[in-house]
């Protein structure tokens, strides 16, 4: 695999993991561990690559810079500067807005979730089924059973509504809504 074209593709990859790392350095996820926030978004993209067979450039940059501008100081012009508009135009897809409240974040990605691209989608599916797979793997702290059965419930509205979009994606979040006894 020879080329410049190959090699603009690496580029641009590395490009939105180094952009990553660096916009989500002081930030960790809410297990006991501490883990670094990072480990979420390559894990999202390594979802798409490795389990959903997703070659798609555009879908794997949003993946890992799916969370910098909801969660750090990022702008939505910075990534449409830096990575162009069709990357920008799925992280606006699933960036919520922190402007509103979490009930209503909430209800507008169940209300959103049919209507939104086939790549958001799959950026938010490879997103949801992280997130559960890390709540079978540890509580966050201060998190109580309620909480987590909520996030559950709120993952399969918001996933429900994408019927359609990828088998794979769609078959290992059900057998993890089924472990949850949600169906
Ligand atoms: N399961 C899990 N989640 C963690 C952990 N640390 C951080 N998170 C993040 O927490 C968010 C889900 O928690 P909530 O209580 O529903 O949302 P909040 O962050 O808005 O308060 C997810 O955001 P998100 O990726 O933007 O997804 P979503 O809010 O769009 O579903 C997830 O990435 C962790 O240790 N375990
Ligand atoms: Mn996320």
């Amino acid at each position: 695999m020879e080329g410049l074209v190959t090699h603009q593709i690496i580029q641009n990859l590395v490009k939105c993991v180094n952009f990553a790392t660096i916009k989500h350095k002081d930030q960790r996820r809410k297990d006991a561990e501490k883990t670094p926030y990072i480990n979420h978004p390559i894990g999202v993209a390594y979802i798409l690559t490795e389990e959903a067979n997703i070659s798609d450039l555009a879908v794997i940059q949003a993946a890992l810079l799916h969370d910098t501008v909801e969660d750090t100081n990022t702008t939505f012009e910075e990534i449409k500067n830096h990575f162009g508009k069709e990357v920008h135009d799925i992280v606006v897809e699933v960036t919520d807005d922190k402007s509103l409240s979490w009930r209503q974040r909430r209800d507008l990605q169940i209300k959103n979730a049919g209507s939104s691209s086939y790549k958001a989608k799959l950026v938010k599916l490879a997103d949801k089924l992280y997130n559960l797979r890390d709540l079978q793997r540890t509580t966050p702290v201060g998190w109580t059973k309620e909480h987590v059965d909520d996030y559950f419930q709120f993952s399969k509205q918001v996933t429900d509504g994408m019927k359609g979009t990828n088998v794979i994606l769609e078959e290992k979040l059900n057998k993890l809504y089924k472990l949850w006894n949600l169906v």
